[in-house]
C-alpha cells in the first residue's frame, strides 16, 4: 500500500503519519511519501530521520516528495494549506481560508488527475473541507473523494452523548452530518442507544438535548459560539472550556474545538485519529457506512453539491449515499445547510 500525505510537516500531516506508523496502517513493505513545498524540504528531510529512528522495524519505505506531479499513491491525504490563526485578535474568515487553499487545491487535485494512475483515493482534511472535495471530486471524480470532517464531528457527537450516559461510544449510533463549521447538523432521530429501548432513548434524548430542536439549533449554536468568543478574546481560555463544559453535547461538539484552536494546542492528534481510523475502514476490504463530506449529484436529501451524509465506502472509493429516514425538520435543516453550503461553494469556485 503507498500512501501520500500532502502538508506532512505540518502540525496535522505530521501527526497523521506518526499514527499510520504507530496505529499499524502502514509496515516495512509499504511505502509513505511525505509531500510538502520546496521550502520544507530540510524539515521532510529530517522528519525522515526521526521516523527511522523511531519506528526502524517498523517504518514504511519512507520518500520525499516536493512537486504535485510527482505524488504517486493508492490513498492521498490532503492535509496542507493555511489554517485559522490561533489567535483570537486575528481572526481570519471561512472565506479567506477558501481564497488561500483553493489554489492549493487546484494544483494536487489537477496534476493527480494528469499524471495519477486512476484509481486514487483522496481524503481532504484541509479546510474548508467542502471546498477541497469539491475540487478534488471535479478533477478526479466524485466516488474517489472523500472529506474526514463529517466523519470526525460524528465521532465527537457519539463522544459527547456517551460521556454524558456514562457508556462507551460503540453503544451510542447516530449522525453529525451538513457542514463541517457552523452548518453541523445532528441526526437524533435516528439516534440508537445500544442496551436501551425506544421509549428509555426517547426520554435520555430529551434530558441530553436540554430543549434544542432542529429549528433552534443554528441560532442557539451561533449565540453560544459568540458568548466562547468573548471568553477567548478576553484571554480567559479557562472560563471558556468550563463554560462549553455546561452545554448541551451537539453544541459541544463544535465548541470544544473551537477553545481547544484558540488554546494554541489546535486538534491535530483528534483529527489525525479520525483521518487515520477513516483510512482503516476504507482499507478494510469491508463495505461500511460511515459519515463524510461527498459531492452529490442529486443523491439523498436530493442535492447537488458537498455535504456531510452517511456513505457505504468500500476500497474503490464510496459507492453510494446512505439514505436517513430523518425527523422532517431535521432534514429540512440539511436540506437548507446543503443549500447554504452550494452558494458558498459557488462563490469560492467562482473566484478562480
Ligand atoms: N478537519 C479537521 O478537523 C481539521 C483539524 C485541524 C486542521 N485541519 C485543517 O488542516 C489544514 C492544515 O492545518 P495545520 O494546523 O496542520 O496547519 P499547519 O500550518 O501546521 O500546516 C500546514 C502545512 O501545509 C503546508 N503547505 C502550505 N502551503 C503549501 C503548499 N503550497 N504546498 C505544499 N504544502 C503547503 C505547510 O508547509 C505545512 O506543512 C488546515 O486547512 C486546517 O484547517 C482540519
Amino acid at each position: 500500500m503507498d500512501i501520500a500525505v500532502i502538508g506532512a510537516t505540518g502540525t496535522t500531516g505530521q501527526q497523521i503519519v506518526v499514527q499510520l506508523i504507530l496505529k499499524g496502517l502502514l509496515g516495512s513493505f509499504d511505502r509513505l511519501q511525505l509531500v510538502g513545498r520546496p521550502s520544507a524540504e530540510a524539515r521532510l528531510r529530517g522528519m525522515v530521520v526521526d521516523l527511522r529512528d523511531a519506528f526502524f522495524e517498523a517504518a514504511p519505505d519512507l520518500d520525499v516528495t516536493l512537486a504535485p506531479e510527482d505524488v504517486t499513491a493508492d490513498i492521498v491525504v490532503f492535509a496542507a494549506g493555511g489554517t485559522l490563526s490561533t489567535n483570537p485578535a486575528e481572526p481570519m474568515t471561512r472565506d479567506a481560508l477558501a481564497q488561500a487553499n483553493l489554489p492549493l487545491f487546484e494544483a494536487y487535485a489537477g496534476a493527480l488527475a494528469r499524471h495519477g494512475h486512476g484509481h486514487e483515493l483522496v481524503i481532504v482534511v484541509s479546510n474548508p473541507v467542502e471546498l477541497g472535495v469539491a475540487v478534488f471530486a471535479r478533477h478526479l471524480g466524485r466516488h474517489r473523494v472523500f472529506g474526514m470532517g463529517a466523519y470526525q464531528d460524528t465521532l465527537r457527537l457519539r463522544r459527547e452523548i456517551a460521556g454524558d450516559l456514562g457508556i462507551t461510544r460503540q453503544r451510542v449510533q447516530t449522525y453529525m452530518l451538513g457542514e463541517h463549521g457552523a452548518g453541523l447538523v445532528p441526526t437524533w432521530s435516528v439516534l440508537r442507544l445500544h442496551g436501551f429501548d425506544a421509549a428509555e432513548t426517547g426520554q435520555l434524548k430529551a434530558r441530553l438535548r436540554e430543549g434544542l430542536s432542529a429549528a433552534t439549533f443554528p441560532e442557539v449554536l451561533a449565540r453560544e459560539l459568540a458568548a466562547v468568543r468573548g471568553m477567548i478574546t478576553a484571554g480567559d481560555l479557562r472560563a471558556a472550556f468550563a463554560y462549553v463544559r455546561t452545554l448541551p453535547p451537539e453544541l459541544r461538539v463544535a465548541l470544544r474545538p473551537y477553545a481547544a484552536h484558540y488554546s494554541g494546542a489546535k486538534t491535530a492528534v483528534a483529527t489525525a485519529n479520525a483521518t487515520v481510523d477513516m483510512l482503516r475502514v476504507v482499507l478494510s476490504g469491508h463495505q461500511t457506512v460511515m459519515a463524510a463530506q461527498v459531492a452529490l449529484a442529486g443523491d439523498w436529501p436530493g442535492l447537488h453539491g458537498v455535504l456531510g451524509v452517511p456513505v457505504l465506502v468500500g476500497h474503490q472509493g464510496w459507492l453510494h449515499v446512505d439514505p436517513l429516514e430523518l425527523a422532517a425538520d431535521e432534514e429540512a435543516h440539511l436540506l437548507a445547510v446543503g443549500h447554504e453550503v452550494s452558494g458558498k461553494l459557488r462563490q469560492w469556485e467562482g473566484a478562480r
